[in-house]
């Protein structure tokens, strides 16, 4: 298992981690979110040992991860790291015997990984000759050449075509499947839902949620309900003695939750000393419901609902969520 531990760093008056812990059980796939700036490259960096923390642990296995540990981790930084006028497959023999193969067992993986990502034909190219997205590819066969115990990958599957990304999710998959414990970030919140098997959103350098895609969704569970003839006043109204305070529904306008003329649609928290079905029929006595039932809410809702960045920090920090924000009818 990779476990980290309360991991603290400050670049000048800037905390970029703050006690930040998580692990990652072996055959796994931990799907790493957060905003731009959140702290995932700065703590990939210190998994891998190319940036010291301030304080905290970084442990694989029960073990700190020291340099020999490093070696047999496969890591993609955000960066990118390849030397552009290498050809790319000496270039990845060369990083495969670096972290401890034979000349052979270089050669053939080489060959196999070229083969499996699409790049094979690009061999005795320079790398500065392939386009972005080959390049990326090159990368992750440089992650993956020396048969690592252990990936860590920052936005592997940025710039890639959807093949690629087909490829790339196979393969972490596949690596997973050998025990290997797979940590990945990236920004694309609908490919982090369908690959991992846990995500973390981490949020100015705190994991704020943490666990399944289907725990996190559940613990987000909202009551959805479309109340037609009553106006939104009326309905705050009745709500408000429950202690509920409603909020536009976030897919509303969408194709999974079309708009229909002189409907309100709105979602609510559940609350554990309220029965919903007492908020159907308060709500039923000043029109009729169309709708009313829990609806989990996808991985992008979740994050917009906890991540914070910079900017949402003013003095004053605004409602989580407020209702009637868009200018609806009745
Ligand atoms: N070497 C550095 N010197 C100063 N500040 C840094 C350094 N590296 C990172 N930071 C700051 O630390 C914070 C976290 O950055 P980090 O790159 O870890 O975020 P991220 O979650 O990977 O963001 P993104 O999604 O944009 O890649 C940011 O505010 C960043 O500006």
């Amino acid at each position: 298992m990779l476990e980290i531990d309360q991991l603290n760093k400050t670049f000048g008056s800037l905390k970029a981690l703050d006690n930040l812990s998580f692990h990652v059980n072996p055959g796994e796939i931990f799907g790493f979110v957060g905003s731009n700036g959140a702290g995932k490259t700065t703590a990939m960096r210190i998994m891998m040992g190319v940036m010291a923390a301030d304080s905290g642990t970084v442990a694989w296995n029960g073990a700190d991860l020291d340099f020999a540990a490093r070696r047999r981790i496969g890591y993609m930084p955000s960066e990118r790291g390849l030397y552009p006028r290498m050809q790319v497959g000496p270039q990845l023999e060369y990083l495969a015997r670096l972290h401890g193969l034979n000349k052979a067992q270089a050669h053939s993986n080489t060959e196999e990984w070229t083969e499996r990502l699409g790049i094979a034909w690009r061999r005795d190219d320079n790398v500065q000759k392939l386009s972005l997205g080959n390049q990326q590819r090159v990368q992750l066969a440089a992650a993956l050449v020396h048969d690592p115990e252990l990936l860590i990958l920052d936005e592997p599957f940025s710039g890639l075509d959807p093949t690629a990304v087909e490829v790339m999710s196979k393969v972490l998959q596949e690596k997973a499947a050998t025990g290997a414990p797979v940590i990945f970030s990236s920004h694309q919140l609908d490919l982090v839902e369908r690959l991992s098997d846990r995500v973390g959103i981490i949020s100015m350098g705190t994991m704020v949620a943490e666990g399944t895609v289907d725990e996190l969704r559940a613990t987000g569970t909202e009551q959805l309900a479309v109340a037609a003839g009553a106006s939104r006043d009326a309905i705050q109204g009745v709500l408000a003695p429950f202690g509920i305070v409603p909020a536009d529904d976030p897919l509303a306008g969408t194709s999974e939750a079309p708009d229909r003329e002189g409907t309100n649609r709105f979602v609510f928290a559940p609350r554990a000393d309220v029965d919903d079905q007492d908020v159907l029929r308060a709500l039923m006595e000043i029109g009729p419901v169309h709708e009313f039932a829990p609806r989990r809410p996808h991985l992008s809702e979740l994050f917009n609902n906890v991540v914070v960045t910079p900017e949402d920090q003013p003095e004053e920090k605004p409602a989580k969520r407020g209702w009637f924000s868009r200018k609806k009818g009745a």
